[in-house]
Protein backbone atom coordinates (compact mmCIF):
# COMPACT_ATOMS: atom_id res chain seq x y z
CA UNK A 1 0.00 0.00 0.00
CA UNK A 2 1.45 3.61 -1.41
CA UNK A 3 2.12 6.01 1.97
CA UNK A 4 -0.39 8.73 2.36
CA UNK A 5 1.87 12.11 1.41
CA UNK A 6 -1.03 14.42 1.38
CA UNK A 7 -4.00 14.51 2.92
CA UNK A 8 -7.14 11.64 2.36
CA UNK A 9 -11.01 12.66 2.80
CA UNK A 10 -13.28 10.30 2.45
CA UNK A 11 -16.72 11.51 2.02
CA UNK A 12 -20.31 10.07 1.36
CA UNK A 13 -23.33 11.49 0.15
CA UNK A 14 -27.43 10.21 0.30
CA UNK A 15 -27.36 9.74 -3.58
CA UNK A 16 -25.31 9.70 -6.36
CA UNK A 17 -27.02 13.03 -7.65
CA UNK A 18 -25.74 14.50 -4.54
CA UNK A 19 -22.11 12.56 -5.44
CA UNK A 20 -22.59 14.34 -9.10
CA UNK A 21 -23.38 17.80 -7.28
CA UNK A 22 -20.53 18.18 -5.08
CA UNK A 23 -17.94 16.81 -7.45
CA UNK A 24 -19.17 19.71 -9.89
CA UNK A 25 -18.68 22.40 -7.55
CA UNK A 26 -15.27 20.27 -6.05
CA UNK A 27 -13.56 20.89 -9.75
CA UNK A 28 -15.18 24.24 -10.67
CA UNK A 29 -13.08 25.57 -7.23
CA UNK A 30 -10.70 23.35 -8.10
CA UNK A 31 -10.38 25.26 -11.24
CA UNK A 32 -10.65 28.91 -10.24
CA UNK A 33 -7.93 27.97 -7.15
CA UNK A 34 -5.24 26.65 -9.91
CA UNK A 35 -6.02 29.01 -12.86
CA UNK A 36 -5.82 32.18 -9.92
CA UNK A 37 -2.23 30.51 -9.08
CA UNK A 38 -0.71 29.78 -12.05
CA UNK A 39 -2.66 30.42 -14.86
CA UNK A 40 -4.04 26.86 -16.42
CA UNK A 41 -5.41 23.69 -15.05
CA UNK A 42 -4.26 20.56 -15.74
CA UNK A 43 -7.15 17.86 -15.57
CA UNK A 44 -6.92 13.76 -16.07
CA UNK A 45 -10.07 11.86 -16.47
CA UNK A 46 -10.70 8.51 -16.52
CA UNK A 47 -13.44 6.31 -18.66
CA UNK A 48 -16.33 4.74 -17.13
CA UNK A 49 -18.87 5.87 -15.23
CA UNK A 50 -16.88 8.86 -14.19
CA UNK A 51 -17.94 11.23 -17.19
CA UNK A 52 -21.52 10.61 -16.17
CA UNK A 53 -20.88 11.52 -12.64
CA UNK A 54 -19.43 15.06 -14.25
CA UNK A 55 -22.58 16.22 -15.69
CA UNK A 56 -23.56 18.66 -13.39
CA UNK A 57 -20.18 20.32 -14.38
CA UNK A 58 -21.57 21.32 -18.04
CA UNK A 59 -24.93 23.09 -16.63
CA UNK A 60 -25.54 26.38 -14.66
CA UNK A 61 -23.72 28.00 -12.97
CA UNK A 62 -20.44 26.27 -13.65
CA UNK A 63 -20.96 26.24 -17.53
CA UNK A 64 -20.47 29.82 -17.38
CA UNK A 65 -18.55 30.66 -14.45
CA UNK A 66 -15.48 28.26 -15.03
CA UNK A 67 -12.45 29.39 -17.51
CA UNK A 68 -12.47 26.70 -20.03
CA UNK A 69 -10.15 28.12 -22.25
CA UNK A 70 -7.17 27.60 -19.09
CA UNK A 71 -7.80 23.55 -19.12
CA UNK A 72 -6.10 21.12 -20.64
CA UNK A 73 -7.06 17.84 -20.67
CA UNK A 74 -5.71 14.03 -20.77
CA UNK A 75 -6.54 10.71 -19.95
CA UNK A 76 -5.42 8.51 -17.40
CA UNK A 77 -6.23 5.39 -18.96
CA UNK A 78 -7.39 4.52 -22.72
CA UNK A 79 -8.58 1.55 -24.86
CA UNK A 80 -6.31 1.48 -28.04
CA UNK A 81 -9.39 1.54 -30.49
CA UNK A 82 -10.29 4.49 -32.58
CA UNK A 83 -11.68 7.40 -31.03
CA UNK A 84 -14.81 7.14 -32.57
CA UNK A 85 -15.18 3.47 -31.59
CA UNK A 86 -17.85 2.73 -28.39
CA UNK A 87 -15.15 1.70 -26.47
CA UNK A 88 -13.56 4.86 -26.44
CA UNK A 89 -12.65 6.60 -23.23
CA UNK A 90 -11.93 9.86 -25.54
CA UNK A 91 -15.38 8.93 -27.50
CA UNK A 92 -17.08 9.11 -23.58
CA UNK A 93 -15.51 12.45 -22.89
CA UNK A 94 -15.87 13.91 -25.77
CA UNK A 95 -20.17 13.14 -25.80
CA UNK A 96 -20.60 13.38 -22.35
CA UNK A 97 -18.46 16.56 -21.36
CA UNK A 98 -15.82 18.07 -23.81
CA UNK A 99 -18.88 18.98 -26.78
CA UNK A 100 -20.21 21.09 -24.07
CA UNK A 101 -17.94 23.19 -22.88
CA UNK A 102 -15.21 25.55 -25.05
CA UNK A 103 -11.70 23.86 -23.90
CA UNK A 104 -9.61 24.82 -27.00
CA UNK A 105 -8.92 21.54 -28.79
CA UNK A 106 -5.51 22.21 -28.86
CA UNK A 107 -5.45 21.28 -25.32
CA UNK A 108 -7.35 17.65 -25.49
CA UNK A 109 -4.72 15.54 -25.36
CA UNK A 110 -6.05 12.26 -27.24
CA UNK A 111 -4.54 9.00 -27.93
CA UNK A 112 -2.51 8.09 -31.41
CA UNK A 113 -5.15 6.07 -32.34
CA UNK A 114 -3.44 5.20 -35.42
CA UNK A 115 -0.28 3.28 -33.11
CA UNK A 116 -0.43 -0.24 -31.43
CA UNK A 117 -0.76 -0.28 -27.48
CA UNK A 118 3.11 -0.08 -27.85
CA UNK A 119 3.26 2.50 -29.84
CA UNK A 120 0.61 4.70 -28.56
CA UNK A 121 2.11 4.38 -25.01
CA UNK A 122 5.17 5.56 -26.15
CA UNK A 123 3.78 8.35 -28.37
CA UNK A 124 1.53 9.85 -25.31
CA UNK A 125 4.82 9.26 -22.58
CA UNK A 126 6.88 11.73 -25.36
CA UNK A 127 3.63 13.71 -25.62
CA UNK A 128 3.72 14.47 -21.82
CA UNK A 129 7.20 15.19 -21.86
CA UNK A 130 7.09 17.81 -24.38
CA UNK A 131 4.61 19.33 -22.09
CA UNK A 132 7.31 19.28 -19.13
CA UNK A 133 9.79 20.67 -21.46
CA UNK A 134 7.66 23.68 -22.77
CA UNK A 135 6.63 24.29 -18.88
CA UNK A 136 2.81 23.50 -19.18
CA UNK A 137 3.09 20.81 -16.38
CA UNK A 138 5.95 21.19 -13.75
CA UNK A 139 7.69 18.13 -12.14
CA UNK A 140 6.50 16.66 -8.78
CA UNK A 141 9.70 17.75 -6.21
CA UNK A 142 8.75 14.44 -4.19
CA UNK A 143 8.61 12.26 -7.20
CA UNK A 144 10.95 13.79 -10.20
CA UNK A 145 6.94 12.89 -12.18
CA UNK A 146 4.86 14.95 -14.03
CA UNK A 147 2.37 16.52 -11.70
CA UNK A 148 -1.03 17.41 -13.13
CA UNK A 149 -3.76 19.49 -11.34
CA UNK A 150 -6.61 17.19 -10.96
CA UNK A 151 -6.97 12.87 -11.55
CA UNK A 152 -10.61 12.43 -11.35
CA UNK A 153 -11.11 8.28 -11.59
CA UNK A 154 -12.91 5.71 -10.76
CA UNK A 155 -12.50 2.35 -9.92
CA UNK A 156 -13.69 -1.18 -10.82
CA UNK A 157 -14.93 -4.41 -8.53
CA UNK A 158 -11.54 -5.65 -8.58
CA UNK A 159 -10.48 -2.31 -7.25
CA UNK A 160 -8.67 -1.44 -10.51
CA UNK A 161 -7.92 2.29 -11.54
CA UNK A 162 -6.89 3.54 -14.40
CA UNK A 163 -5.39 0.39 -16.84
CA UNK A 164 -3.79 -0.96 -13.76
CA UNK A 165 -5.32 -4.22 -12.46
CA UNK A 166 -4.78 -6.26 -9.60
CA UNK A 167 -3.01 -9.61 -11.24
CA UNK A 168 -1.29 -7.87 -14.18
CA UNK A 169 2.64 -6.18 -13.81
CA UNK A 170 1.86 -2.82 -14.93
CA UNK A 171 0.69 -2.19 -11.30
CA UNK A 172 4.32 -2.55 -10.74
CA UNK A 173 5.86 -0.12 -12.97
CA UNK A 174 8.28 2.31 -11.56
CA UNK A 175 10.07 3.93 -14.01
CA UNK A 176 7.80 4.61 -16.89
CA UNK A 177 5.33 7.02 -16.96
CA UNK A 178 3.01 5.69 -19.23
CA UNK A 179 2.49 1.90 -19.78
CA UNK A 180 0.57 -0.74 -22.31
CA UNK A 181 -1.34 -3.72 -21.65
CA UNK A 182 -2.55 -6.06 -24.30
CA UNK A 183 -4.43 -8.28 -22.10
CA UNK A 184 -6.22 -5.96 -19.84
CA UNK A 185 -8.91 -8.73 -17.80
CA UNK A 186 -11.48 -6.12 -18.54
CA UNK A 187 -12.41 -5.50 -22.23
CA UNK A 188 -11.00 -4.68 -24.31
CA UNK A 189 -7.93 -6.43 -24.16
CA UNK A 190 -5.32 -3.68 -25.00
CA UNK A 191 -5.23 0.11 -23.29
CA UNK A 192 -2.49 2.60 -22.12
CA UNK A 193 -2.62 3.56 -19.03
CA UNK A 194 -0.37 6.32 -16.95
CA UNK A 195 1.43 4.42 -14.38
CA UNK A 196 1.56 4.65 -10.11
CA UNK A 197 4.11 6.92 -10.07
CA UNK A 198 2.60 9.82 -12.18
CA UNK A 199 -0.75 9.02 -11.10
CA UNK A 200 0.94 9.56 -7.02
CA UNK A 201 2.67 12.66 -8.04
CA UNK A 202 -0.73 14.94 -8.71
CA UNK A 203 -1.81 17.30 -6.72
CA UNK A 204 -5.23 16.40 -6.28
CA UNK A 205 -7.08 13.34 -6.85
CA UNK A 206 -11.21 12.43 -6.48
CA UNK A 207 -12.05 8.82 -6.67
CA UNK A 208 -15.67 8.86 -7.98
CA UNK A 209 -17.46 5.80 -6.94
CA UNK A 210 -20.81 5.38 -6.91
CA UNK A 211 -23.26 2.23 -6.69
CA UNK A 212 -24.15 -0.96 -4.78
CA UNK A 213 -22.00 -3.13 -6.81
CA UNK A 214 -18.64 -1.59 -5.41
CA UNK A 215 -19.82 -1.58 -1.70
CA UNK A 216 -17.64 -4.64 -1.28
CA UNK A 217 -14.42 -2.86 -2.93
CA UNK A 218 -14.91 -0.33 -1.17
CA UNK A 219 -14.90 -1.50 2.25
CA UNK A 220 -11.76 -3.51 1.64
CA UNK A 221 -9.56 -0.52 -0.05
CA UNK A 222 -10.69 1.95 2.97
CA UNK A 223 -10.56 -0.62 5.46
CA UNK A 224 -8.46 -3.69 5.55
CA UNK A 225 -6.70 -3.02 2.36
CA UNK A 226 -6.51 -6.71 1.32
CA UNK A 227 -8.76 -8.80 -1.07
CA UNK A 228 -9.94 -12.00 -0.56
CA UNK A 229 -7.44 -13.87 -2.34
CA UNK A 230 -4.35 -11.44 -0.42
CA UNK A 231 -3.93 -9.14 -3.05
CA UNK A 232 -4.17 -5.49 -2.08
CA UNK A 233 -6.56 -3.91 -5.03
CA UNK A 234 -4.15 -1.58 -6.87
CA UNK A 235 -6.99 1.40 -5.73
CA UNK A 236 -5.31 1.00 -2.11
CA UNK A 237 -2.09 2.94 -4.03
CA UNK A 238 -3.42 5.95 -4.85
CA UNK A 239 -2.39 8.59 -2.88
CA UNK A 240 -2.13 12.65 -3.98
CA UNK A 241 0.53 14.86 -2.89
CA UNK A 242 -2.09 17.16 -1.79
CA UNK A 243 -5.06 15.90 -1.05
CA UNK A 244 -6.95 12.52 -2.39
CA UNK A 245 -11.38 12.73 -1.97
CA UNK A 246 -13.34 9.76 -1.95
CA UNK A 247 -16.73 10.46 -3.46
CA UNK A 248 -19.02 7.80 -2.47
CA UNK A 249 -22.44 7.60 -2.83
CA UNK A 250 -24.69 5.27 0.35
CA UNK A 251 -24.90 2.78 -1.99
CA UNK A 252 -20.90 2.55 -2.30
CA UNK A 253 -20.29 3.27 0.87
CA UNK A 254 -22.55 0.37 2.51
CA UNK A 255 -20.80 -1.92 3.92
CA UNK A 256 -17.84 0.62 4.85
CA UNK A 257 -21.48 2.31 7.02
CA UNK A 258 -21.70 -1.56 8.51
CA UNK A 259 -17.91 -2.45 9.05
CA UNK A 260 -17.22 0.96 10.82
O1 LIG B 1 -12.08 0.20 -17.92
C1 LIG B 1 -12.10 1.15 -17.18
O2 LIG B 1 -12.63 1.00 -15.94
C2 LIG B 1 -12.45 1.94 -14.87
C3 LIG B 1 -13.64 1.82 -13.93
O3 LIG B 1 -14.82 2.03 -14.69
P1 LIG B 1 -16.27 2.12 -14.05
O4 LIG B 1 -17.21 1.97 -15.20
O5 LIG B 1 -16.37 1.01 -13.04
O6 LIG B 1 -16.40 3.48 -13.42
C4 LIG B 1 -12.25 3.34 -15.41
O7 LIG B 1 -11.91 4.21 -14.35
C5 LIG B 1 -11.19 3.33 -16.50
O8 LIG B 1 -10.88 4.63 -16.95
C6 LIG B 1 -11.71 2.50 -17.64
O9 LIG B 1 -10.83 2.43 -18.74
Amino acid sequence: MATQKGKKTVLKFDSEEDVANALAKYTADLSDKFIKDKGSFTVVLSGGTLIDSMRKLVEKPYKDSVDWSKWWIFWVDERVVPLDHGDSNYKLASDGFLSKVPIPSSNIYAINDKESPEGAATDYEARVKQLVESKVLPLSAISGFPKFDLMLLGMGPDGHVASLFPTRSQRHEKEGLVTFITDSPKPPPPRITFTFPVINSASEIAMVITGAELANIVDVVLGSGLAADGIPPPATEVSAEEELTWFLDKDAASKLETSE
